[in-house]
């Protein structure tokens, strides 16, 4: 039985399909990682980077909160730069930065570096891939990439930024060369979810998460034709697509057209007010706050319970996840804690 096979029947894949569940699938963006005490361990003397290309390493990191926390899915452990770095970019992760471009593209002569991605590059995802849906069974593994928007902010800016500034200068100073890059990086973020997908990933996840930065009329004249190429290219695989960013609750409704089979969702936007933007047929994932995890835990499950509520007002399948990645400092026992919760709080009967 191929992954796909065997996964279908899972909380989270019924969940992404709108079917119904036993109970409400959860998992975390940045579930592995460094609230995870086992992972800094592991991590020691390691460089991030290094880190995503040992297929062992990513294999143990990714298992470790599906142990501890009793999630849903895994999420494959890599990073949105990955597949940059693999086409030869000059591009590392400094820690307490992130990513940092050495020479960041900027002009027409700086696209030519932008080659594609051949699944040789990244034949450590392969492998790693290989053997996660091997240990984890009927536990679905969700793959992920960065979104065009996203990725083209790194390698403009030539690190993290806050404003996005030289980002914009280029979108609308030379609108063609724009095109270009974020055509150049939908295929490359298409080849990277595609090697993950064939090799047994059971769901991919397109994080855009700064893409917030733009007013619609800019994210569906700049943007969506970019994200759209990448969810239209991967749509054949019947793989639910989930679609995610940060600060979009004025354009759910784009990113939603864009493509996704699931809207991710951030926590400034109740879930049923989502579902009404984002339009019928699509399942909607998050969305508590992930500072809320550092309150008691009686006022975590308060707002978990919100979260809930909105959730089955909505009437859409529902993945619980956080409105964005685990903060480095969460304790881990408040995430498992809050698993048990939403699995025991929608256990149907
Ligand atoms: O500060 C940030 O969050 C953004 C900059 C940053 C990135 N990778 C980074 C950093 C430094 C850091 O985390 O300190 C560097 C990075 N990427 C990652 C880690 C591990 C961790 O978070 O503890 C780390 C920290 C590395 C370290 O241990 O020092 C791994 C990662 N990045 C990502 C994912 C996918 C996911 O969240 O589930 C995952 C895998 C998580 C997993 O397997 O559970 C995704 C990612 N990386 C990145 C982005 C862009 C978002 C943004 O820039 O705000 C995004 C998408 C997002 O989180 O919205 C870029």
């Amino acid at each position: 039985m191929s992954a796909h096979q065997q996964t279908a029947a899972s909380p989270f894949i019924r969940a992404c399909r709108n079917e119904p569940v036993q109970h409400t699938p959860v998992w975390f963006m940045r579930q592995a990682g460094r609230s995870l005490p086992e992972y800094l361990k592991l991590r020691e003397g390691v460089p991030m980077l290094e880190s995503c290309m040992r297929p062992e390493l990513i294999t143990e990191i990714t298992l470790q909160p599906v142990r501890r926390h009793g999630v849903d899915a895994a999420v494959y452990f890599s990073d949105i730069v990955v597949p940059l770095k693999a086409i030869g970019l000059d591009v590392e992760i400094k820690p307490g930065v992130g990513p940092v471009v050495a020479d960041p593209i900027r002009n027409r002569q700086d696209l030519a570096r932008l080659r594609d991605l051949d699944p040789s590059d990244v034949g450590y995802v392969t492998e790693a891939v290989g053997l996660l849906t091997a240990e984890l069974g009927s536990t679905p593994l969700i793959g992920f990439a960065g979104a065009p928007f996203t990725l083209a902010s790194y390698l403009v800016e030539g690190g993290p930024s806050r404003n996005h500034e030289r980002t914009k200068a280029l979108m609308y100073g030379d609108p063609e060369l724009w095109r270009d890059l974020l055509d150049r990086l939908a295929d490359i973020t298409t080849a990277f979810l595609k090697v993950q997908i064939e090799a047994g990933a059971s769901a991919v996840q397109v994080f855009d998460s700064w893409v917030g930065a733009l007013s619609p009329a800019d994210y569906r004249r700049y943007v969506m034709p970019a994200s759209a190429k990448v969810f239209d290219a991967v749509a054949g695989y019947g793989v639910p697509r989930i679609h995610f960013g940060v600060g979009t609750g004025e354009l759910l409704g784009l990113m939603s057209e864009a493509g996704a089979d699931v809207m991710g969702v951030d926590w400034r936007v109740p879930l049923d007010e989502a579902a009404r933007r984002v339009g019928p047929g699509k399942a909607l994932q998050g969305n508590l706050d992930p500072a809320v995890l550092f309150a008691p835990t009686a006022a975590v499950e308060a707002k978990t319970r919100e979260v809930l509520d909105a959730a089955a007002a909505a009437g859409t399948g529902h993945i619980f996840n956080l409105g964005h990645g685990v903060l480095p400092t969460t304790d881990p026992d408040a995430l498992s804690r809050l698993v048990d919760f939403v699995h025991s709080s929608t256990e149907a009967v």
